[in-house]
C-alpha cells in the first residue's frame, strides 16, 4: 500500500494515498472528475513502477504538479495557486462585497470551499443582530433593507443628494460597526473566515485594517443591468430563497443606484472590482490577486527586516 508521509504542527504522520481525495483536489483546479480520477491513478501507477511505497507529501505535490505540466500548463499554475494558499499558514480574511443580486454568497461558498475556509458570515446576519440590540428609534435605517433605508431617514435629504444612496450610506455606516468587530476579531484570533455582502462597501471599513496583512477585500459587479435583474429571477428559483422577486425587481432601479456606489467607492480606494459574469472566472481573479498580494506582503516584509 502506498503510504503519504508529512507533518503537521512539527508531528509526523502517515496516511495511505487516496486517488479519490488526490482527484477531489484536482476537480478544485478545475479538472474534470473523470479525467481527475484518472490522473490520480496515473500518479499512483508511477510510484509504484518506481517501487516506492513511503512519499513525502512535498513529493507527491511535485509529481501531482509535472503530471499537470503535461496535462496542460494553466491548470498546473492554478493548482500551485490554490496549493500556496491551502498550505499557507496565514489566517486568510476575505472581504467581498456587491450590491444585492450580484452574486456575493455564491461566490463566497464557492471561493471558501475552494480555500478550505471553514467560517463564513454574511453581513446580512451581522445586520439581524445588530437589530436586536439596537432600537429603531435610535437606528430607523437599520431596519430596513440597502436600497429601502432612505424610507426611514430620520432628517429629509438635501435636494441636490441622491436620498437612495444617502439612506444607503447611513445603514452601510451603521452595519459597518459590527462588520469592523467582526474583522478585528478574526485577525485577533488568527482565523481564515469569508464574509459578504452589500454592506461591504470600501470606505467604511478603517483603512488600516484593511491594510493588516492577509485581508483583501472584493468588490462584484455586474454592467450589463439585464445580467444582474436575471440574477434575481435565478435566485428565486432556487428551492430554499424565500425572498421575494418582486421585492427587488421593485427596487431594482434603487439597487443599480448602490451597484455603481459601490463600484465608485471600490475605484477610489483601489479595491479590486471583479465582473461577476462566470463564476471559474471570478474566483480564479481572485486567487490570483491574493497570490500577488501575498507576494508583495512578502517583499515589503523582506524590504523591513534588510
Ligand atoms: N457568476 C455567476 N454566474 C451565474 N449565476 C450566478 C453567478 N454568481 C451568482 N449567480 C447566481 O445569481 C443568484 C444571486 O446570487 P447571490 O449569491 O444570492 O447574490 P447576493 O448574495 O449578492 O445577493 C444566485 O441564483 C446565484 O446562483
Ligand atoms: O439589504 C439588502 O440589500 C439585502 C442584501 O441581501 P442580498 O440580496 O445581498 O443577499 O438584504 P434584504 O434586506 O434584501 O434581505
Amino acid at each position: 500500500m502506498l503510504l503519504i508521509e508529512g507533518e503537521i504542527g512539527g508531528k509526523k504522520y502517515r496516511e495511505p494515498f487516496s486517488k479519490g481525495i488526490l482527484s477531489k483536489s484536482l476537480v478544485r483546479c478545475e479538472i474534470k472528475a473523470d479525467r481527475a480520477y484518472e490522473l490520480a491513478s496515473e500518479i499512483e501507477k508511477s510510484f509504484e513502477k518506481d517501487k516506492i511505497t513511503i512519499v513525502p507529501s512535498e513529493e507527491l505535490i511535485k509529481r501531482v504538479k509535472a503530471t499537470l505540466e503535461k496535462e496542460d500548463p494553466l491548470l498546473a499554475k492554478k493548482y500551485s495557486a490554490w496549493k500556496n494558499i491551502r498550505r499557507s499558514e496565514d489566517p486568510l480574511i476575505i472581504l467581498i462585497g456587491g450590491a444585492s443580486g450580484i452574486g456575493t454568497s455564491s461566490i463566497s461558498f464557492e471561493l471558501a470551499n475552494k480555500l478550505g475556509i471553514k467560517n463564513m458570515l454574511s453581513t446580512d446576519m451581522i445586520r439581524e443582530v445588530m437589530r436586536k440590540i439596537v432600537s429603531k428609534e435610535l437606528c430607523p435605517t437599520l431596519f430596513e433593507s440597502s436600497y429601502t433605508a432612505a424610507e426611514s431617514l430620520t432628517t429629509p435629504a438635501p435636494p441636490e443628494f441622491d436620498k437612495t444612496l444617502l439612506g444607503f450610506k447611513d445603514h452601510v455606516n451603521t452595519v459597518s460597526v459590527g462588520l469592523t468587530g467582526v474583522v478585528e476579531r478574526s485577525i485577533k484570533e488568527g482565523i481564515s473566515i469569508v464574509i459578504e455582502g452589500v454592506h461591504i462597501v470600501p470606505g467604511f471599513i478603517d483603512e488600516e485594517l484593511l491594510n493588516t496583512p492577509n485581508v483583501h477585500m472584493f468588490v462584484l459587479s455586474l454592467s450589463d443591468e439585464e445580467i444582474h435583474k436575471s440574477r434575481f429571477y435565478s435566485r428565486c428559483r432556487q428551492l430554499w430563497a424565500r425572498r421575494p422577486l418582486k421585492r427587488y425587481l421593485k427596487h431594482f432601479t434603487d439597487i443599480r443606484k448602490t451597484h455603481d456606489y459601490i463600484v465608485g467607492e471600490a475605484n477610489k480606494y483601489g479595491i479590486p472590482v471583479i465582473e461577476n459574469i462566470d463564476v471559474t472566472a471570478t474566483i480564479d481573479t481572485m486567487i490570483e490577486h491574493i497570490i500577488d498580494e501575498k507576494q508583495l506582503e512578502k517583499e515589503v516584509k523582506k524590504q523591513n527586516e534588510e
